[in-house]
């Protein structure tokens, strides 16, 4: 395992000591969470009883492989802990997401919950949020509207692209990776993009996680709400 691989393990490991019996657990989509879920998997093995919700098809197929049960996202009303990853985090904990193209059920599954925990790595810390693109899940007949909308916003749009095809979400939307340089105001850009019509989600996630817990050698460090 290399050292990324061991930081976020040991990120992981930290953070699924905050679940508890009965709990019902939003599991994140990523590299990183993958530590998460299969933490989760042992501790299950071991007698912890959790319902689990997943942030996308590939972590529900995951889930389910080692053992998890899980509840359908449109059936949960709230749900107590979720522990997911992040492209990158400031010390105010706004996150961009959206890497793997899930940031859409992160965001509701992350809206439902008390105590959304993100872990990562220590290449995930930013001073200032905009070295990673933010990911922008599009309906597909919106999108040279939403182009011209991100360009209004000085923001330069990209469609993804996977295996000489655009890439298609799990809810079989396309997304667009918008360069806004560093961002200053995480906030209002949040809240331009959500006016804007065709956008199902973005990949700025502001105010949402209760903690970051990031593992940096062979240690964690946490940063959490004030
Ligand atoms: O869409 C994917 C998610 O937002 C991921 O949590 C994010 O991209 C981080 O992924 P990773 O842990 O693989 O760096």
């Amino acid at each position: 395992m290399d050292n990324r691989d061991l930081e976020k393990q040991i990120a992981a490991r930290e953070a699924v000591k905050f679940i508890r019996q009965n709990d019902i657990v939003g599991l994140g989509t990523g590299s990183t969470a993958f530590f998460a879920i299969q933490e989760i998997a042992l501790l299950v093995k071991n007698g912890l009883k959790i319902k689990g919700v997943p942030t996308s098809e590939n972590t529900a197929a995951l889930a389910v492989s080692l053992g998890i049960e899980l509840l359908p996202l449109e059936e949960v009303k709230g749900i107590d802990i979720t522990i997911d990853g992040a492209d990158e985090f400031d010390e105010q904990l706004n996150l961009v997401k959206g890497g793997g193209g899930a940031l859409f059920r992160e965001k509701i599954v992350a809206s439902l919950t008390k105590n959304e925990i993100i872990i990562a790595d220590s290449g995930k810390l930013v001073k200032q949020l905009g070295k990673f693109k933010v990911p922008v899940e599009v309906v597909p007949l919106a999108l040279n509207y939403v182009l011209q909308q991100l360009a209004e916003l000085n923001g330069k749009g990209e469609v993804r692209m996977k295996d000489n095809a655009r890439f298609i979400t799990d809810n079989h939307n396309i997304i667009v990776d918008a360069d806004f340089g560093l961002i200053t105001d995480a906030t209002g850009l949040a809240e331009s993009l959500n006016r804007i019509e065709g956008v199902l989600a973005h990949g700025l996630f502001v105010q949402l996680a209760s903690k970051v817990i990031m593992g940096k050698g062979t240690q964690t460090i946490i940063y959490a709400k004030n």
